[in-house]
């Protein structure tokens, strides 16, 4: 406090007014509605916002990192899904997940920030890709999808929205809430995605193998990168249908070079088995080198993430850590942190300090390049080599310049450090002026850079000479390139093609070549006719890596130069029209089904549409939606019993050829009959019977999105965690003996876990105490307890007053043997789940039960849990001293002297109940 004595009356004024106005911020932010700090975040702006919350950027307060904060209600089941599975996954091409908040209400993602933003964007901004560009994106992406399917998680969900570009234009994958678990053999039957991204097995309701309706939407992705547009896409929904189902793409050949196209066509390919793996794809010619670059770092990951880990054996981690130790921070805690994958602050911070600790470490690479060493390295190579080592880097302009697309620094350097293959010219793309300046300006630096060397009084040096003639011979090729080609660099080339597109945006060419479109990027090719000339216009521009890396590898053949040319004249028929991009933004949600009965949005096509379609193009088409959306539905076991069979052959859009368009209006006109009856129904009748009916539905386009959401967990019920591939390995492959838990639905999983947390503690004390419940210490190791709160405590028992019920969690592992670890017999039990993030199922007895319990002489172990079902309520089993399986459940009623009663329910050995209070 201040202290006012002795101070003049003027003084004390002042000091009271500041006293008073420091009160009055701390006051307004107590107040405040704004939400200012998660965490240790600071919130900067809004930058998004997904079908379940919005997202923003963040600034990390330790570290002072940015970062992307995802938020989501708690009682959506898709964060669990998010987090449980994203949580696993540590790849450069994957946004790393570091921290995981939960509030009252709300999960908080702390994500890698994306600067780059959506691939969508990206795309609709640049109208189209180049082709070595495309190869390298899609590199990266399927080095995603398979880095995640080793992991034995397909992600379900795959589309340009969902990739997002890192601030060197990397790919990075993104949006696990659809992800699940799957074993090489496993089908799956939830439908999800979004439709113009989902296979043909998906869409007629087959049971379906996650690998490859993956596979499938990586083709979509290519064809959409390379052409602008998709490749099934009408304007309704049941038309889209169709086409995904029997049509071919159009692979135009102005556009689709064959090697692509043969790709493609294979991602595309109706039959999911005669798709191809990832390897297969990763080491297909037209990824080519970037395919193979991403397979071996994926490999080389996987390998090692496999043999124990990655953490902490850097030399970089090691350092970091002893540092944290000697500030005195716990450094064992945050390695148990990141080891359990707690994605607790700890983790935030871990990964935050570590991620600002490889930045600083790369920009000291950038500097040291500049030196004359590593000039004179370069030079040296330039001047001694011969032609076989042109890519051995003395060819490129320094690296500073070369960074951004060092694709043998990729090859060089650890896989774990997120590297760069990207051209200069995407370097923080979106807005093309913001792209272009910096690539110019480093285009400019290299030729200020060259000039200064050149013109040094210190030429005369031997060393410096050879600098010059290097440089003077650079530059002489460069004029040869602006003579023989048309314009001077690559990057003024493409810079003067987005100029075009933006006005103003960017400073014209001096040389008279007519601007060139888009599609020229990489134009140098066109009219280099023999490798001779190919080699001499190597600078090290990133449209000329690919020629250049198969050049170093001798790989240059007659074959692969015509090759080249071919695709790149391909690419750059200036005849060719740039249009927009036709693409439709796309958004995950839960189900477009069933938003187009429920929510209105999407719908415009969607029941009256589906009716009014016709193919012959006379109906007149429904607004364009803004971003359909993704969908997730089920397929009950019930539907393969129902008489609407979604075994495929029912499917309206399993079409015959001989069968006319005109018969998607019928199945329409059904759809619209069962959506609608369905929802009729629904709505009265409770969760079971939408379940059921959904799966009827699910062909038919209706349901409610709150069943839907709430069907989704059905699979995520089959699936085993993911934690560790070798251990999955060795599991059986029924799903149905998996252990993954279910998740409720109508409650908010993290408001039990509050009780779970206080409840749990205090009952291990109680049990231990008593020496009552027969639970193995070793079984319960792996869960991280977390202290509790004595306002939680205190919650806990006003609620349970206020309820008269108690408040469960399960230990399932502990009970194991015990008899009492078996499924209800709907088989839909609800567990919670640990605050840590961790899936446990944890015992839990309430002060009330445990009397109860105590108060029952024979009692050996009790077991509390809840079905899914309706309506049920937390119910407790124990076993008595013959072992026998007994029931307690809670009987919502008051007795005569007004307290709540608990029955032992007999349904085991058949006894009557007895009431215990
Ligand atoms: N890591 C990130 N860095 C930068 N921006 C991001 C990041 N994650 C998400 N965004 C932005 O936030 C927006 C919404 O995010 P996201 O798509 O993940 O939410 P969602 O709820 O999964 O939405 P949807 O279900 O529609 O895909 C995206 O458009 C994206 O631009």
């Amino acid at each position: 406090m201040v202290n006012l004595t002795g101070s003049s009356k003027v003084e004390q004024n002042n000091i009271k007014s500041i006293i008073g106005s420091s009160y009055n911020r701390l006051y307004s932010q107590f107040t405040s509605d704004e939400l200012t700090e998660v965490g240790n975040y600071k919130i900067l702006k809004q930058i998004g916002e997904g079908s379940f919350g919005k997202v923003y950027l963040a600034l990390h307060r330790p570290t002072h990192r940015k970062v992307c904060l995802k938020t989501s209600d708690k009682n959506d089941p898709n964060i669990v899904r998010e987090v449980f599975y994203h949580r696993q996954f540590d790849f450069p091409f994957i946004t790393k997940l570091y921290e995981v908040i939960v509030t009252e209400t709300k999960v908080w993602m702390a994500l890698e920030y994306c600067p780059g933003k959506e691939l969508y964007d990206h795309l609709l901004s640049l109208h189209r890709i180049s082709l070595l560009e495309c190869g390298e994106l899609f590199a990266q992406i399927s080095g995603a999808v398979y880095y995640a399917h080793s992991m034995h998680c397909v992600h379900r969900d795959l589309k340009l929205e969902n990739i997002l570009l890192d601030k060197n234009g990397n790919a990075k994958l993104t949006d696990f809430g659809f992800t699940r678990e799957c074993m090489t053999k496993t089908t799956l039957e939830t439908v999800c995605g979004t439709t113009v991204y989902m296979a043909p097995e998906l869409i007629e309701r087959k049971t379906y193998d996650g690998f490859k309706i993956d596979i499938w939407s990586l083709g979509v992705i290519l064809y959409t990168l390379i052409t602008g547009s998709l490749p099934f896409d009408d304007d309704g929904e049941v038309k889209t249908k169709w086409k995904i189902v029997n049509e071919e793409p159009n692979y135009d050949s102005k556009l689709i070079p064959d090697d692509a196209k043969d790709l493609i066509s294979r991602l595309l390919a109706k039959n999911p088995k005669e798709r191809p793996s990832l390897p297969q794809v990763l080491h297909h010619q037209f990824l080519q080198p970037y395919g193979s670059v991403v397979l071996d770092q994926t490999e080389k990951t996987l390998s090692r993430q496999r043999s124990g880990g990655t953490h902490f054996k850097s030399k970089l981690e090691r350092r970091l850590l002893k540092r944290l130790k000697q500030s005195g921070l716990d450094t064992l805690a945050i390695k148990q942190s990141i080891l359990k994958r707690k994605c607790d602050s700890l983790s935030g911070l871990w990964l935050l300090l570590l991620a600002q600790e490889k930045k600083q470490e790369t920009c000291k690479y950038p500097k040291r390049s500049k030196s004359v060493l590593s000039v004179k390295k370069v030079i040296d190579n330039a001047t001694h080599n011969d032609d076989s080592n042109i890519d051995s880097g003395m060819l490129k302009p320094p690296l500073e310049l070369s960074r951004a697309t060092s694709l043998s620094k990729m090859l060089n350097k650890g896989s774990d450090i997120v590297t760069s293959m990207t051209p200069v010219s995407r370097k923080k793309s979106k807005d093309s002026t913001k792209i272009l300046r910096p690539t110019l300006s480093k285009a400019s630096t290299q030729r200020a850079y060259t000039q200064s060397m050149v013109n040094s009084p210190r030429k005369s040096n031997n060393f410096l000479q050879k600098v010059s003639s290097f440089f003077k011979s650079k530059k002489n090729l460069n004029n040869n390139m602006n003579n023989n080609i048309y314009s001077g660099t690559r990057e003024g080339s493409v810079a003067s093609t987005k100029g075009a597109s933006i006005p103003g945006s960017f400073p014209k060419k001096k040389s008279n070549s007519p601007q060139k479109s888009r599609t020229d990027v990489g134009a140098d090719f066109i009219k280099i006719n023999s490798k001779e000339s190919l080699k001499n216009n190597l600078v090290g521009t990133a449209a000329l890596q690919k020629a250049t890396i198969l050049l170093d590898n001798n790989e240059v053949s007659e074959k692969a130069m015509e090759s080249t040319n071919t695709t790149t004249g391909l690419l750059l028929n200036e005849n060719i029209r740039i249009e927009e991009p036709r693409l439709k933004r796309f958004k995950s949600s839960i189900s477009s089904d069933i938003s187009q009965t429920s929510t209105g949005n999407y719908d415009s096509e969607s029941v009256e549409n589906s009716r009014s379609v016709s193919l012959d193009g006379k109906v007149s088409p429904p607004p364009i939606r803004t971003r359909p959306l993704s969908e997730i539905s089920q397929i009950s076991n019930d539907t393969y019993t129902s008489e609407y069979s979604t075994d495929g052959n029912n499917s309206s859009f399993k079409i015959s050829d001989t069968i006319k368009p005109s018969y998607i209006r019928k199945g329409s006109e059904n759809t619209s009959q069962y959506s609608a009856s369905s929802e009729k129904m629904t709505n009265g009748y409770g969760r079971k019977f939408v379940r059921r009916d959904l799966s009827i539905i699910s062909t038919a386009s209706s349901a409610s999105e709150r069943s839907s959401r709430t069907d989704s967990f059905y699979d995520i019920t089959t699936a085993s965690p993911a934690i560790n591939a070798e251990n999955r390995g060795s599991r059986s492959n029924n799903s149905k003996e998996s252990v993954l838990p279910r998740f409720g639905t109508q409650r908010p999983w993290t408001g039990k876990r509050a009780y779970a947390t206080s409840r749990h503690g205090k009952t291990a004390r109680r049990s231990s105490k008593r020496g009552q419940f027969k639970i193995q210490s070793s079984n319960t190791d792996s869960i991280i307890q977390e202290v509790s709160s004595s306002e939680e405590e205190d919650h806990n028992a006003l609620d349970k007053k206020r309820t008269g019920l108690p408040t469960p969690v399960l230990q399932n592992k502990g009970l194991a043997g015990n008899g009492l670890d078996e499924h209800d017999e709907d088989g839909d039990d609800e567990y919670a789940i640990h605050t840590d993030g961790e899936f446990s199922v944890k015992p839990q007895f309430s002060d009330e039960l445990i009397d109860k319990q105590n108060s029952l002489s024979n009692v050996k172990a009790v077991a509390t849990k809840r079905s899914l079902s309706e309506g049920s309520n937390w119910s407790s089993k124990y076993l008595d001293s013959d072992g026998n399986r007994q029931r307690i459940s809670p009987m919502v009623e008051k007795n005569g002297e007004g307290s709540v009663g608990y029955v032992a329910d007999s349904s085991v050995d058949g006894e009557e109940p007895k009431l215990l209070l």
